[in-house]
């Protein structure tokens, strides 16, 4: 059976990634809206009452506009924004979350999917918190490395226009430590406040890592780097998407560097501990435009509609 999709901010940076997707697949007719009117509220209202999943990939306040546009009860909404994502009546798009999360993916109508940063983060957490082996309580902190694609259009225009060099160092940012993202790390990560986030964005175009730092004396005592490694292993086993890997993997480190790059042109994550008797760090790298935004969408969208949840994305083996 065909499904019909919209992607509602098609031209966009995410928007445009799903189309990429999507194209080739003879199982989705894909509705477009003429380009003048992508902005039309009428237009977009219409498209959105005929598709049987739409995908908004739009600022957080057009897509509180597109959802309250939605009559058709068997429209699903997958959102890439962040204004659902802690709402209680949307599901969070992360199938990975917890055992349940995939029915509740199947059974939703409203889907918020993750943000780039705040996926890397909680997947590296959650299955930990719940196993026990870090407290909900701890002091977590965490950096990200993300390429600049992460800010949209503008800042690709930005970092593409600026050929005199001045972007070419790194650049600390959200430096309020208020991150949009911290209310769905503390939420569906498990912790008992926000952790303090820092990310940093660089001179390429894709790619994100996110760590975090953690002190071994204030950890159970059972937390070692083997304890993590089990356990996310117990957690992910049968997540087509997530690679848990060892430190002492060939393609971990290369010359003791680690490439955030990694992942890039899959939906794949790598999730990865490092450290000693005394310091450990939790390290997740992944697309931001992959598991980070458009790869994550199309799999809300084959598990929704159920699908084989792989179906046209590069997973872990490939
Ligand atoms: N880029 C990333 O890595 C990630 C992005 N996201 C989120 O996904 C959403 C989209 O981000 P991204 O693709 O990067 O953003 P872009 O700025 O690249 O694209 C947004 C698109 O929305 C369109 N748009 C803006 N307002 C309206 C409106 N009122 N009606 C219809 N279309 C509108 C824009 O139109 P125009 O073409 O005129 O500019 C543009 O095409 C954001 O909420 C973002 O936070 C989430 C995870 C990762
Ligand atoms: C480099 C850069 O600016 N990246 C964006 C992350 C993009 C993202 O995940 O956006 P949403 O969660 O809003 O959907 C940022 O940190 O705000």
């Amino acid at each position: 059976m065909t499904s019909r999709v919209f992607v509602d901010g098609q031209e966009g940076t995410t928007g445009l990634r799903i189309f990429d997707y999507l194209q080739a697949r003879d199982d989705i007719e894909l509705l477009r809206i003429d380009s003048e009117r992508r902005k039309d509220r009428d237009e977009r209202a219409r498209l959105i009452n005929q598709a049987d999943v739409v995908f908004l990939c739009l600022p957080d306040e057009a897509s509180r506009e597109a959802a309250s546009l939605v009559d058709n009860p068997d429209t699903c909404l997958i959102d890439a924004s962040t204004a659902f994502r802690t709402d209680p009546t949307w599901t969070y798009g992360l199938p990975e979350l917890t055992p349940g999360q995939r029915t509740r993916i199947r059974e939703s109508k409203r889907i918020a999917n993750v943000g780039c940063h705040a996926s890397a983060f909680i997947m590296l957490v959650r299955p930990l918190i719940d196993a026990g082996l870090l407290p909900p309580d701890y002091p977590y902190s965490a950096f990200s490395l993300t390429g600049y694609s992460g800010g949209g259009k503008r800042m690709i225009a930005d970092y593409e226009a600026a050929t005199d060099g001045s972007l070419d160092a790194p650049r600390p940012y959200a430096l309020t430590l208020a991150h949009k993202h911290l209310p769905e790390m503390r939420i569906h990560g498990g912790l008992d406040r926000d952790p303090v986030f820092t990310p940093i964005v660089g001179h390429f175009l894709k790619g994100l890592s996110v760590n975090i730092p953690l002190q071994r004396s204030h950890l159970p005592e059972g937390t070692s780097a083997e304890a993590i490694t089990r356990a996310w292993q117990a957690h992910y086993e049968g997540a087509p998407f997530v690679n848990v890997m060892s430190a002492q993997d060939s393609e971990v480190l290369d010359g003791g560097f680690f490439d955030v790059t990694a992942c890039n042109d899959t939906n794949r994550v790598d999730l990865c501990v490092f450290g000693n008797e005394e310091r450990m760090a939790l390290v997740a790298r992944l697309d931001n435009l992959g598991k980070g935004a458009a790869g994550a969408a199309v799999q809300n969208m084959n598990i929704h509609l159920g699908l084989e949840e792989t179906t046209g994305l590069t997973c872990r083996l490939d």
